[in-house]
């Protein structure tokens, strides 16, 4: 494939470095988009900051390039680029977290809010942990989980950063040197401890998960997540 690059940050280099390893090329790395053509692309990766990425996105289904997004902290406008991607029938997906072990820890955490609703003498706790440059926290991996969550367990109705308020999934957020990405969900009661916990040893997973995602939806219409790709049901 010829992969253009929206982002050419930290994750830009890594998906860099692993594209070129699975025989990609790539066409076009950028920093700023308003000035780039898309057309020698055959699909491209979003990775960049929030207030660029929903342009990014525009911009490629404007342009009838899928558009692979992972960058977080623009979700505001995730309706309009559906809706935008529909009326194109363009190629779009978007994930918080690309990492396969994370598509499967989301399950685990939904399965796990399910098991605990009726659970009265539980307390949740969820915590993220990432390097000191992340511009957005919650994390939005935090943020996924935290929803689902409420979707799945009946006390909980909203989430906040470091709350104690009732109903509430609170989120802890710590940023610490050459953290790529840990999540934890503890429920506590009086007795005991239960957790899950996913830690990213570095960012290859995520560019892995992104390569496979753009492998995947290349040939493809509609809006998609992981879970279409690995064909998680
Ligand atoms: N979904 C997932 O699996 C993962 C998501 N992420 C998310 O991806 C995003 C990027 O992370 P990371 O690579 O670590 O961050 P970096 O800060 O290392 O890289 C972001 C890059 O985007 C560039 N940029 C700024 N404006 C634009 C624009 N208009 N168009 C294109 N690029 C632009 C920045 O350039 P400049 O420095 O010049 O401003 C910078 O090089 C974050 O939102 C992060 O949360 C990260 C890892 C995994
Ligand atoms: O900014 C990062 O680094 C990461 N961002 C994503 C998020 O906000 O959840 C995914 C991953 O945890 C790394």
């Amino acid at each position: 494939m010829k992969i253009a690059l929206l982002g050419y940050g930290k994750m830009g280099k890594t998906i860099e470095a692993l594209a070129i390893k699975r025989g990609h090329t790539i066409v076009l790395k950028c920093d700023d988009t308003s000035e780039n053509d898309l057309k020698n692309a055959d699909i491209a990766i979003d990775f960049s900051i929030p207030e660029a990425a929903f342009n990014n996105i525009s911009k490629c289904l404007n342009n009838n390039t899928p558009i692979v997004s992972g960058t977080t902290g623009w979700l505001d406008k995730y309706n309009d680029a559906v809706a935008l991607c529909k009326d194109k029938d363009g190629a779009f997906i978007y994930a918080s977290n690309f990492s396969l072990g994370v598509t499967i820890f989301f399950e685990l955490n939904k399965t796990l809010a399910k098991m605990m609703s009726n659970l009265k003498e539980y307390t949740i706790d969820l915590e993220e942990i990432h390097h000191t440059q992340k511009l957005d926290a919650p994390s939005g991996t935090a943020i996924t989980l935290a929803e689902s969550i409420i979707d799945n367990h009946q006390k909980y109705t909203q989430w906040k950063l470091d709350s104690n308020a009732e109903n509430t999934v609170s989120i802890s957020a710590k940023r610490l040197d050459n953290v790529p990405g840990t999540h934890r969900i503890k429920y506590v009661s009086a007795v005991d401890t239960l957790e899950i916990k996913h830690t990213a040893h570095s960012r290859e997973g995520f560019a892995l998960g992104a390569i496979v995602a753009a492998e995947w939806l290349v040939d493809k219409t509609g809006v998609f997540t992981m879970k279409d790709v690995l064909n998680i049901r």
